[in-house]
Formats: C-alpha cells, structure tokens, sequence
C-alpha cells in the first residue's frame, strides 16, 4: 500500500513531534541531574538518594493514573531513567 491514509499521517506527524519533545525534556532533565551530581560530590553525598526516588515514584504513578496512562509504565520509565542518572553520578563521584 503506497497511499498513507490521512488521518494516519496526522497522527504520526504528532507523535514525531511528541517524540521531538519528549528527547528535548530528557536533555533538559539530563542537564539538571549533571549538575545535581556535581553538588553532590562536591558535598560527600552518595549518588542515589532512594528516598527522594520513593517519593519520585509514588508522585508519578499519581499522575500517571489522572491521565490514563499506565503506572506500572510510568514506574519503569521513571526507574529507567534514574538508573542511568545513578550511573553518571557515581561516575562523577568516580565511585
Ligand atoms: C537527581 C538526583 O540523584 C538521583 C537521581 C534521581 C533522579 O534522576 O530523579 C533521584 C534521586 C537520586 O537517586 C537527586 O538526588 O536529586
């Protein structure tokens, strides 16, 4: 079939752009724990902060069930994510 109907070529041009949005919010995020993890060698303070993550967790899955979507997901992708910050941070502390 060589012919996109319309209707799905909308909706991908949308998820081109939400996916354009969604790799510039986690540079900006990345950005942010860099300098989280500067601070936190600087001040002797481990990479992980477990309970902030609890915290993280709970506040996400909240919000993730108001808007539909799934918070066994939203639980992943926050872990996912945090796992690689953890990574950074321990090698800026050079742990
Ligand atoms: C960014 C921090 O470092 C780690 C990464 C976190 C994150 O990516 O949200 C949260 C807690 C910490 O385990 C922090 O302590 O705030």
């Amino acid at each position: 079939m060589s012919e996109v109907p319309p209707e799905l070529a909308r909706l991908r041009s949308s998820i081109d752009n939400i996916d354009a949005a969604l790799v510039h919010l986690l540079a900006e995020r990345f950005k942010c724990t860099q300098r989280v993890g500067e601070l936190k060698a600087e001040m002797g303070m481990p990479p992980a902060d477990p309970a902030r993550e609890e915290r993280q967790v709970a506040r996400l899955r909240a919000l993730a069930d108001e808007s539909g979507l799934d918070p066994e997901f939203a639980e992943k992708f926050i872990n996912f994510v945090i796992a690689e910050v953890i990574h950074h941070h321990e090698r800026i502390a050079g742990t």
